[in-house]
């Protein structure tokens, strides 16, 4: 058996000190904040490349709005430092006021004024600009957001959720903030309506070139969104990483059940190797050796008829492109789920055949 070498260690999820990289746009360090003896952020560092596009997601009161809400400059942190382009907006060694830090701002029911037509929303951040142009303008963005300019007559009840979203952001728009900051602005849009204005949204801004940080619960939606995910827990940020690095190879468990279906077993680890209920699987960069919980993916177990693994369906849910199939693995007395696209696969009691592919995550038992 070989003992872990410190190179084997992974590296740590989030780094104590971020070095502000030159293209980084937004840059957090040692950000708190506390709510009378409520600690609500417990030392956020973070850094957002310009440009670029950045999902913090997190279970409902981990903080995901205070921090939105404190890079909006809404709020000041408690401790620590907030800075833009380099410059210092929050912290010690000053502080910028909202208005002033180019920020765009949209809210989770779009905050459109009802007395107002879309136009006159829309033209309501457009006060910086001669009342003359201001139509003209007000086009231009609705063109922008994929909206016909002909609803700038409308007023926002008369449009769709999905509608009334891209009105909130061409009005967010509208001062061309070089950051915009979206606070879970697809949660009360039905799920195909919900798919197509995330979408929408996401090229208007990437055409833009507008720094997008996106705060949602939802992690499907942060891992399709953005090129960068945060996830926040009890406060603090667990991971930060690309979606398919957080997806793969979450940093712990928990963070692993939160980003989607986790299969976790008792394991042994020797060497690179776990064995469990599934057999001897690859682990990369394994935290420690001997006792320890993997984790793999529902996608990863196949089912083939070659495979080396006997399992028992146990009881199947359906839904529609896919299947999940709960199995009893009669050799170690474990039970996992998989994932099937045919639903007609699987009947209570029959026996399959299952194939794991690719690598495990390991992580220290307890
Ligand atoms: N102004 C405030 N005064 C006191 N407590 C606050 C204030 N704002 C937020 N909190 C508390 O801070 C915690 C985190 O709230 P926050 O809204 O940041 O969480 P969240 O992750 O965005 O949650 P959700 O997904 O439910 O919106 C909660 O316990 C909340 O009650």
């Amino acid at each position: 058996m070989t003992g872990p070498s410190p190179s084997r260690l992974p590296a740590p999820a989030v780094s104590p000190a971020i070095d502000p990289s030159t293209d980084s746009h937004l840059f957090l360090e040692a950000v708190t904040k506390n709510f009378g003896s409520q600690a609500v952020l417990k030392g956020i560092d973070l850094s957002v490349t310009r440009g670029g596009t950045t999902a913090i997601v997190g279970p409902s009161g981990s903080g995901k709005t205070t921090l939105l809400r404190i890079i909006a400059g809404f709020e000041a942190p408690t401790t620590g430092r907030v800075s833009l382009s380099g410059e210092a907006v929050a912290g010690p060694d000053g502080w910028v006021p909202a208005h002033k830090r180019s920020i765009g701002y949209v809210a989770q029911d779009g905050a459109l004024f009802p007395h107002l037509t879309v136009g006159q929303n829309i033209a309501f951040s457009l006060g910086h600009i001669p009342r003359a142009r201001r139509k003209e303008r007000v086009a231009e963005l609705m063109t922008m957001v994929r909206l016909d300019p002909d609803y700038a007559k409308r007023r926002p009840h008369q449009l769709s959720g999905g509608q009334q979203q891209r009105v909130a952001l061409a009005r967010a728009l509208a001062h061309e903030p070089q950051l915009m900051l979206l606070d879970e602005p697809f949660s009360a849009l039905d799920a195909g309506l919900r798919v197509a204005t995330r979408r929408a949204i996401a090229e208007v801004l990437k055409e833009a070139g507008v720094t997008t940080i996106l705060v949602t619960h939802d992690q499907a939606e942060a891992l399709s969104f953005a090129d960068q995910v945060a996830i926040m827990r009890d406060g603090n940020l667990a991971q930060v990483g690309n979606p398919f690095v957080v997806y793969t190879r979450p940093a712990d468990r928990a963070t692993a059940e939160f980003l989607g279906d986790a299969v976790i077993l008792d394991a042994w680890m020797e060497g690179s190797l776990a064995t469990c209920a599934l057999g001897a699987i690859p682990v990369r960069r394994p935290p420690v050796q001997g006792e320890v919980v993997i984790m793999l993916r529902p996608e990863q177990i196949r089912i083939a008829e070659d495979g080396p693994i006997r399992g028992t369906v146990l009881d199947t849910v359906y839904f529609g492109p896919e299947t999940t199939v709960r199995l009893l693995l009669p050799d170690a007395g474990e039970t996992i789920s998989v994932r099937h696209w045919n639903a007609a696969i699987a009947r209570p009691g029959t026996e399959l055949r299952l194939r794991v592919v690719g690598e495990a995550v390991a992580f220290p038992k307890g």
